[in-house]
């Protein structure tokens, strides 16, 4: 089996709080990450296909091929947008990496194997939201 991985970049602002609870509730849990004025990252967002080299290519997937499909399914729809507001599939989710993560795969995991028809599937998401802070999510 081989791991094959392709990373893709985005700009994106957010504010991470619970809409339930008071703004004293989510200044003490989120600190400034809770900022009612939002605040941005630089996303990065590394996406690992594990599989067997078609012998006819020698390509686990086309890395070319999984850039653009990563681009059109997540980098469009959150790229220089706003997390809490613009993007569909996180509508009324707090827009924390690890709920960012769950839903990038849910999108991806599926159009993998079709691009792949089968052969390959989406091992691991790496999403990077600053230079000390990343999550990986494998789909369990
Ligand atoms: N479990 C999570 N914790 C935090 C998340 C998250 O998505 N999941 N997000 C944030 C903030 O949005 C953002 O990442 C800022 O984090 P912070 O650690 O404060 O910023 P830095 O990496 O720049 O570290 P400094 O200590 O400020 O240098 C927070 N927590």
């Amino acid at each position: 089996m081989v791991y094959i991985s392709r990373k893709e970049h985005f700009n994106a602002a957010h504010r991470v709080y619970n809409p339930n609870w008071s703004d004293e509730r989510n200044q003490e849990v989120f600190g400034p990450c809770a900022n009612p004025y939002y605040h941005g990252h630089n996303f990065e967002l590394i996406v690992t296909v594990k599989g067997k080299p078609d012998p006819e290519t020698g390509f686990v997937v086309d890395m070319k091929q999984l850039g653009d499909l990563v681009k059109r399914e997540i980098v469009d729809k959150v790229d220089h947008r706003n997390l809490n507001i613009e993007v569909p599939f996180l509508e009324g989710k707090i827009p924390t990496c690890e709920v960012m993560i769950m839903e990038f795969w849910t999108i991806l995991a599926p159009q993998v194997t079709a691009l792949t028809n089968g052969r390959s599937t989406l091992h691991s998401l790496r999403l990077i939201e600053t230079p000390k802070n990343f999550v990986d999510y494998f789909g369990e």
